[in-house]
């Protein structure tokens, strides 16, 4: 059986575009987050989970350096290492996350221990590294797409911190103030990689199959949020 044609690079970005359906921006615990509606205790939970993303974010884009056989690709994707990591302790996108903890009034150690994480934001956390590892290196730019889509999530919820939980100190939001500039050159790039090294059909399958496999990733870490909502098991 002979493959179906590849579709037209613009074709191909507008079927990567419409995973925006998928995205966690819908998912309920994002939308109570936003309105106002969490009480602390979920906020610190939300902040203490989401840190064992970010902090696997720089092995994750490591794994896409690693298996990527193009140097200019390289030199760009290492930006993200640097972004997160930063040029020294303490600076860097991680150290404002922990910014963040601290600001909301939850302990530096009880984050960096990891005691808050459930096991299911811990399982879908680690099944998107293991797919950086171990799937085609531009299947994990695939993945990294839903990048696309956060931008205005993030200004969203820079502002919904500000006004709907002043007990946050504002000093510590800078992650989301830097974030979504730096996302949305990541994410131009991320989408240039794709559109051009996913030439036939199968690697555009396989392409969007990674989007929406990520998309899932992330609607399963807020799953979990949203089901230890107001039990006592697992309270920040
Ligand atoms: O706050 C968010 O909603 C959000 C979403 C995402 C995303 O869509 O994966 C990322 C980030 N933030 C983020 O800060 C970040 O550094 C990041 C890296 C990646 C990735 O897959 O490589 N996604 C995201």
């Amino acid at each position: 059986m002979t493959e179906p044609a590849a579709a037209g690079a613009e074709e191909f970005a507008a079927a990567l575009h419409a995973h925006a359906e998928r995205y966690w921006d819908r998912h309920p615990f994002h939308l109570r987050l936003h309105r106002g509606e969490l009480p602390p205790d979920e906020v610190r939970r939300w902040i203490a989970n989401r840190w064992y993303y970010q902090k696997w974010l720089p092995q994750k884009d490591a794994a896409v350096v690693a298996n990527c056989p193009v140097p200019g690709i390289r030199r760009r994707w290492l930006q993200r290492i640097a972004y997160q990591d930063g040029t020294a302790e303490g600076r860097g996108g991680n150290a404002q996350w922990l910014d963040l903890a601290e600001a909301a009034g939850l302990p530096r150690a009880e984050v960096l221990d990891e005691r808050h994480v459930l096991p299911a934001v811990r399982f879908a956390t680690d099944a998107y590294v293991s797919f950086a590892r171990t799937r085609p290196w531009t299947e994990a730019v695939a993945a990294s797409l839903t990048e696309l889509f956060s931008p205005g999530l993030m200004r969203e919820r820079h502002s919904a911190l500000r006004t709907h939980y002043p007990w946050i100190d504002p000093a510590g939001l800078g992650y989301f103030a830097a974030r979504p500039r730096a996302a949305t050159g990541d994410a131009r790039h991320a989408l240039g990689v794709v559109t051009a090294y996913c030439t036939t059909h199968a690697q555009q399958r396989a392409a969007l199959d990674a989007l929406a496999f990520k998309c899932d990733v992330l609607w399963s870490m807020l799953d979990a949020l949203d089901h230890a909502g107001g039990t006592e098991g697992g309270r920040a």
